[in-house]
């Protein structure tokens, strides 16, 4: 019997191995490899985070409406107008002038700042660490209502514990990021490979 409706051995048959270790993929199924929405928006932060001067730590925000719209995205980096050639990187000299902690602004704010909406209230900001104390500060009167992080690496500093003390006041969920794979491999000869055919090296790729 035919039937334009798809069985179950058509759904498993989405993608074919072959022996050379590549796989030829269903042209005729919807694809099941694609970003979920949190991978999507971390990503995004993650990605953004590349542009980051900082020597030791790129950071990467993300923030996103009820809508799924993406209405601000930014990294830590030095002020406008404050060259980023010219302000200290290091931070071994820890009560001096010369220390980046001082000047840089962090990813979260700058999200918050760069948004290209009237506001972000009660939107989601995806971020690679967990936000400081000074960051909970703008995220909270920003009226975000939840903070999605990838890393919470500082979670035994008094910045975080402080972070966290205020979004609990405040009513600001908190969730760390599982990510469905490890690592998005970006490959910009993607788009010139054949429509069905994956090739052998992209085994490794988890997109
Ligand atoms: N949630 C965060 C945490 C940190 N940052 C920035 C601030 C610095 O540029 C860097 C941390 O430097 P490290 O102490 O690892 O040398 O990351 C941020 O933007 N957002």
């Amino acid at each position: 019997m035919t039937s334009n409706i798809m069985d179950r051995d058509t759904v498993s048959q989405r993608n074919a191995l072959l022996a050379d270790g590549s796989s030829v993929r269903n042209i005729e199924v919807k694809r099941e490899d694609y970003l979920d929405w949190c991978d999507y928006f971390m990503s995004i932060a993650f990605l953004a985070a590349k542009r980051s001067k900082d020597p030791c730590t790129q950071v990467g925000a993300c923030i996103v409406n009820d809508d799924k719209k993406i209405v601000g995205v930014g990294y830590n980096g030095m002020p406008l107008g404050c060259s980023d050639d010219e302000f200290p990187w290091g931070k071994k000299d820890r009560f001096g002038l010369n220390n980046k902690y001082l000047y840089v602004c962090h990813a979260e704010m700058n999200a918050i700042l760069n948004k290209n909406s009237s506001d972000v209230r009660n939107c989601t900001i995806y971020v690679a660490l967990f936000p400081c104390n000074e960051c909970a500060k703008i995220i909270t009167q920003s009226g975000i209502k939840e903070v999605v992080y990838m890393s919470d690496k500082n979670a035994h500093k008094v910045e975080t514990i402080a972070s966290k003390r205020m979004f609990d006041a405040a009513g600001i969920k908190y969730r760390q990021h599982k990510p469905k794979s490890k690592q998005i491999v970006i490959d910009f000869d993607e788009i010139e490979w054949s429509q069905e055919r994956t090739p052998v090296k992209s085994k490794k790729n988890l997109l």
